[in-house]
């Protein structure tokens, strides 16, 4: 090969490889790219091992016997799990309905600015987010309400990047981030003026325990909805697939044991709620939240060779194959939990704190 052609079909391979890693990297245009792709507040020699470790924990979620171990294993998932899904899904870490002629972004901003009017808030109002993520949804509902929004999350990387987003969107003024447990908040009983928690306390191992905190942050009289992760009443524990499915949901999302629809006012009545509302924002006339799961799935392949090929020239930590591979089954499951209408990750639930206290007798 004489050099011009040595040339062209550098520069031909060059410029291919620029437009698959920088130009198609993305599912979607979010602004994370796959060249920085990490382990969150992990060094990149120890994700895998961190990895492994999450996935020793989290293999028979049912089983889990040290409650109290949860939340620094969901810590140590959104290290390794928060570049991909910005990567692969945007800054809103949740579903929403699909809505003809809308997209992704659009139908994600209208579910979450749902949950604003449900609680009935008022600009200058201060109110919370419990399991906030990087803030996609905070940010669409400070701008939609004008509330001074307070979110909260366990992992510290998150609370960075949160930050850096809600500066970059100018909505800094109305969006706090604090690292925390949502299961003992550093906040001060009776000083929120509303609260709402958006497919986060699914990660509780008992939901009481964090509607007991939401419940002593709230000032009496306001109100707070929750997008819960349920098995719905199609659920049957004895059809072995069903209980495979929500079981790769559970191991691939870090969650201690899926709730079933029925329990979640239950919790909600024990600490003290009253329930305003409950309803299924995944039943007809909605339609399927999972249809963006089964769009992505060529995206997905292209995704994984990319990781892989980017993990091999040490650009993104080792490990990072091994969690996109397993969000790759994850999304394989959550999406026949939806076929098969035995999972729902919106069960909405509209609760309010009371005026009076309950008289003691
Ligand atoms: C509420 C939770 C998270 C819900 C969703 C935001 C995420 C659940 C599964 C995730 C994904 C699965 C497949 C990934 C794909 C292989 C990759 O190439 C790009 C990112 C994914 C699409 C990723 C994005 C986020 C999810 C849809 C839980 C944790 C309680
Ligand atoms: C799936 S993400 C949803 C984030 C956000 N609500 C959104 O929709 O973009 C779940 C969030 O809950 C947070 N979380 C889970 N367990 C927590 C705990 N014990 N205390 C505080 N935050 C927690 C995670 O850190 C993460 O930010």
């Amino acid at each position: 090969m004489d050099s011009f052609s040595l040339f062209c079909t550098g520069a031909l391979l060059a410029g291919g490889l620029y437009w698959f890693v920088c130009v198609l990297g993305p599912a979607e245009q979010k602004g994370k790219r796959a060249v920085d792709l990490s382990g969150g507040s992990i060094s990149a020699e120890k994700v895998r091992d961190n990895y492994k470790q999450y996935w020793s924990f989290f293999r028979r979620p049912k089983e889990i016997e040290t409650a109290e171990k949860v939340p620094d294993f969901v810590d140590t998932f959104y290290n390794l799990v928060t570049d991909i899904y910005e990567w692969g899904w945007g800054q809103s870490f949740h579903f929403s309905p699909f809505i003809p002629g809308k997209s992704h972004r659009d139908a994600t901003r209208l579910h979450e600015e749902m949950a604003v009017d449900l609680i009935d808030v008022k600009p200058g109002d201060r109110i919370l987010d419990v399991g906030c993520g990087v803030g996609g949804p905070m940010r669409a509902i400070a701008a939609h309400s004008r509330a001074k929004v307070v979110g909260i999350t366990i992992n510290d990387y998150q609370v960075n990047r949160a930050r850096m987003h809600n500066k970059k969107a100018g909505l800094d003024s109305l969006c706090e981030v604090v690292c925390g447990n949502f299961l003992e908040m550093p906040f001060q009983d009776n000083s929120f003026d509303g609260a709402y928690s958006i497919e986060a306390t699914c990660h509780a191992p008992k939901l009481e325990d964090v509607y007991a905190e939401v419940f002593r942050v709230l000032k009496p009289g306001s109100l707070y909805v929750s997008y819960e992760w349920v098995t719905t009443e199609k659920y049957r524990a004895d059809n072995p697939e069903h209980v495979e499915v929500i079981q790769g949901i559970e191991r691939g999302d870090a969650l201690p044991g899926l709730r079933s629809y029925s329990d979640i006012a239950e919790a909600a009545k024990k600490v003290g709620f009253e329930i305003v509302k409950e309803k299924d924002l995944a039943k007809p006339p909605s339609l399927p939240w999972w249809n963006r799961l089964k769009m992505g799935r060529i995206a997905y392949w292209r995704n994984h060779i990319l990781v892989i090929v980017l993990a091999a020239i040490g650009i993104a930590p080792k490990g990072t194959v091994d969690v996109h591979d397993m969000l790759f089954k994850t999304a394989d499951y959550l999406t026949r939990g939806g076929d098969s209408g035995i999972f729902s990750p919106m069960h909405m639930i509209l609760l309010r704190k009371p005026k009076e206290a309950p008289s003691k007798s």
